[in-house]
């Protein structure tokens, strides 16, 4: 690879070598120098190096960075800047991680070793040496498709019920990662366990990944929900029946009984009656139920994981939830947070389903415009993850096969109208030192966003920005701007 002037004795020179370690760490980073990227900032955090190759890895213009300052480049906060980490902290770091945005909003990830370069005592900058872990992680992708291939036909074999695990749960943010950390510990335990969060928020998800993860995987997972089926009939479904109970009836365990030593998942537990509530509680009580128009008790051993998409104190207030019942199930509880409250997830997950979309499709999306990103991040997702997946799935619909960048006008209609109408359409400066140029552009994008708001209307728009109707005439056609062809959302 290029690494411009910058030479390997230049680097092994360096006074930061603390140890013998580091020297033979920095030689060994330099031996396989094919496979890495060398960035240096100065002490204040600003670029001074980094090395060409990382323009085909990251999308940012080497030309464009030197001089800027790392957090501002590569949208860091200080603490996950690893080289100023390395600065604050006068150390060598090994191996470290680090993950940023692309400059089209892809995921990066780096394996990193910074060396504080030191001029006496003073540290006067940082050298990184960087790998991509992209290959690595290609082959992982390999192997952990192949385990869980493996694992899918012993699922299937013993017939658990399941699709998913704690892997397939995508979240890097803290939030995420708190609760999956909670989750994987309630899998050890065999308490019982309420699984708490809006629609869409992946509650199923951790369940089955609980139940996997649990000492009775091998045991089946069992998932009923209880808005979409009748009160008598979830009766029946839950305890079983009795032959003669009612016309019909014939001699069937419920899923109680089939779950056996597994989980039972009673989703949206909130919409069960007050009446079958009651019964659902004796059987908690005891582990026992009886079959409908049965006589007999009938040992039951099912873990029970249970999930409300509602408040629950507010449910037991209004009369909906019996509060002894709620406690019964509800011995540890989990909450999945809503998207809008873990917004840095927004953008992985929305790569996760154009990844499979691309496959799916046929497409070749390799880029999501700024103002898609931002759209997506502000938009507030009442449906959250399963929302974002169809809003997704409708823009990969909505691409040409050539295209190779996902664009508004790709969204759904009403995520569009949402964003102008919460003015979040950012404006995109051009890349110029031109004041007049700039000036312009921001001009005309404001005249362009309140026509689009005001679906063309002149007067209406000309009255939202305290112009004239002829001031605005006369600014559109001294900006030059078709508002016929402009106004389509790009
Ligand atoms: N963190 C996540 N990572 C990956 N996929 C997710 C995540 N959260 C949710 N999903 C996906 O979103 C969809 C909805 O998830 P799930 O059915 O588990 O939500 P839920 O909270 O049980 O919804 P509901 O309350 O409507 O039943 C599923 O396709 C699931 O795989």
């Amino acid at each position: 690879m290029a690494i411009n002037n910058f030479s390997k004795s230049q680097i092994v020179k360096n006074n930061s070598i603390a140890d013998h370690d580091d020297l033979e760490l920095i030689i060994h980073s330099l031996d396989c120098l094919e496979d890495c990227y060398i960035s240096i900032v100065d002490a204040t955090g600003r670029i001074v190096f980094a090395s060409k190759d990382f323009e085909k890895l990251d999308g940012y213009k080497t030309s464009e960075i030197i001089g800027e300052n790392v957090l501002d480049v590569y949208k860091l906060g200080e603490e996950n800047s690893v080289h100023i980490k390395a600065i604050k902290e006068k150390r060598v770091l090994k191996n470290t991680l680090l993950r940023y945005t692309s400059a089209s909003g892809g995921p990066v990830e780096l394996v990193m070793d910074i060396f504080p370069v030191f001029t006496g005592q003073e540290v006067t900058g940082s050298v990184a040496i960087s790998r991509d872990t992209s290959k690595i992680q290609a082959l992982t992708e390999i192997v952990t498709k192949l385990q869980k291939a493996l694992n899918n036909q012993l699922h299937h074999q013993i017939n658990n019920g399941t699709q998913f695990c704690f892997e397939d749960i995508i979240g890097s943010g803290e939030a995420m990662q708190s609760v999956i950390q909670s989750a994987k510990r309630m899998a050890r335990s065999e308490s019982r366990i309420m699984i708490l969060g809006e629609t869409g928020t992946g509650k199923e998800l951790f369940a089955q990944s609980i139940h996997n993860e649990s000492s009775r995987a091998k045991e089946p997972f069992i998932a009923v929900n209880c808005s979409a089926i009748p009160d008598s009939l979830l009766e029946s479904i839950l305890f079983g029946t009795t032959k003669g109970a009612f016309t019909g009836a014939e001699n069937k365990a419920g899923l109680f009984e089939e779950a056996k030593n597994g989980t039972l998942f009673l989703d949206e537990l909130n919409s069960m009656s007050i009446v079958l509530q009651a019964k659902l509680l004796r059987a908690l009580e005891t582990n026992r139920i009886r079959r409908v128009g049965g006589n007999q008790e009938i040992p039951v051993n099912p873990r029970i994981i249970s999930a409300m998409n509602i408040n629950p104190l507010e449910a037991i207030e209004n009369e909906k939830l019996r509060s002894d019942f709620y406690y019964r199930l509800a011995v540890v509880t989990l909450e999945c947070p809503s998207l809008r409250n873990r917004k840095q997830d927004i953008i992985t997950l929305s790569w996760h389903y154009i990844k499979k979309y691309n496959k799916i499709l046929g497409r070749k999306i390799d880029r999501l415009s700024p103002e898609v990103m931002k759209i997506l991040e502000n938009y507030n997702w009442p449906g959250n993850v399963r929302e974002l997946s169809h809003c997704i799935e409708h823009a990969m619909n909505m691409v040409d096969p050539n295209d190779t960048s996902l664009l508004v006008r790709h969204l759904p209609a009403f995520i569009q109208e949402n964003a102008l109408k919460s003015n979040i359409l950012p404006i995109i400066l051009p890349k110029t030192n031109d004041f007049k140029q700039i000036m312009n552009q921001v001009e005309k994008d404001i005249l362009l966003q309140a026509l689009k708001r005001n679906n063309g209307n002149m007067n209406q728009s000309a009255k939202e920005l305290g112009l004239s109707r002829q001031s605005l005439f006369y600014k559109l056609k001294k900006l030059n701007i078709d508002i016929e062809y402009e106004t389509h959302i790009k």
